[in-house]
């Protein structure tokens, strides 16, 4: 059987990035006025989402993801072309509509990641993104057709990159998640 194409940024093994990238630009596949976007500083929390919503390339299994604070991104071209794909959704994902690829997905609610945007480093020709540290939702991607039968062996193709695999984010952000959540609730202090 095949081996498993996870994603890009993953099938040839992991890339590490520099602790000193400071940034740089985004752009869709549009071969003529692609949307560009800059960020002004690296991603955090980089990783693969088995989720049907975040934006994958053509064959990968996962979508690779990271956030920078929305102050630090800026589209700098043809910003024309974006279109909200799914304005209910929690993360509004800002797609170009000529091709389809997610720039940027942000977040307008309340919510504990609300001030970070989502993107794809894959979509920049600048070295030194932060390498993929996790992957999350794993099990979703049963959800969009992947035979259940074989999903040991993407948590295995996982750990064999030094990656954990999980059904929702990782531990240290669900647990912000929930601590952000109970802070809201009064059932702990706004400073802890
Ligand atoms: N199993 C669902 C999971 C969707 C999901 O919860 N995705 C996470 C990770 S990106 C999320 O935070 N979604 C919020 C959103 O898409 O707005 C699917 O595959 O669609
Ligand atoms: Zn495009
Ligand atoms: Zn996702």
């Amino acid at each position: 059987m095949a081996p498993i194409a996870l994603h890009p940024l993953l099938d040839n093994g992991i890339t590490p990035g520099s602790p000193s990238f400071a940034g740089g630009k985004l752009s869709c596949k549009c071969a003529s006025d692609p949307v560009e976007v800059t960020l002004g500083s690296n991603v955090a929390h980089n990783h693969a989402c088995g989720c049907s919503k975040c934006w994958k390339p053509p064959g990968a299994l996962f979508s690779v993801v990271g956030v920078v604070p929305r102050e630090k991104l800026s589209v700098t071209a043809h910003g024309e072309k974006l279109a909200v794909v799914d304005p209910s959704a929690t993360i509004q994902r800002h797609a170009c509509k000529a091709c389809g690829v997610h720039l940027f997905g942000r977040i307008e609610a309340e919510h504990p990641f609300k001030g970070l945007d989502f993107v794809h480093v894959e979509l920049s020709g600048d070295k030194g993104w932060q390498e993929p540290q996790f992957a999350a939702f794993v099990s979703s991607i049963i959800e969009h057709g992947f035979h259940p039968s074989r999903i040991g062996e993407v948590r295995g193709r996982f750990k064999e990159l030094g990656l954990e695999s999980y059904d929702a984010l990782s531990p240290a952000l669900m647990d912000a998640i929930a601590t952000w959540t109970a802070q809201k609730a009064g059932r702990l202090p706004s400073s802890l």
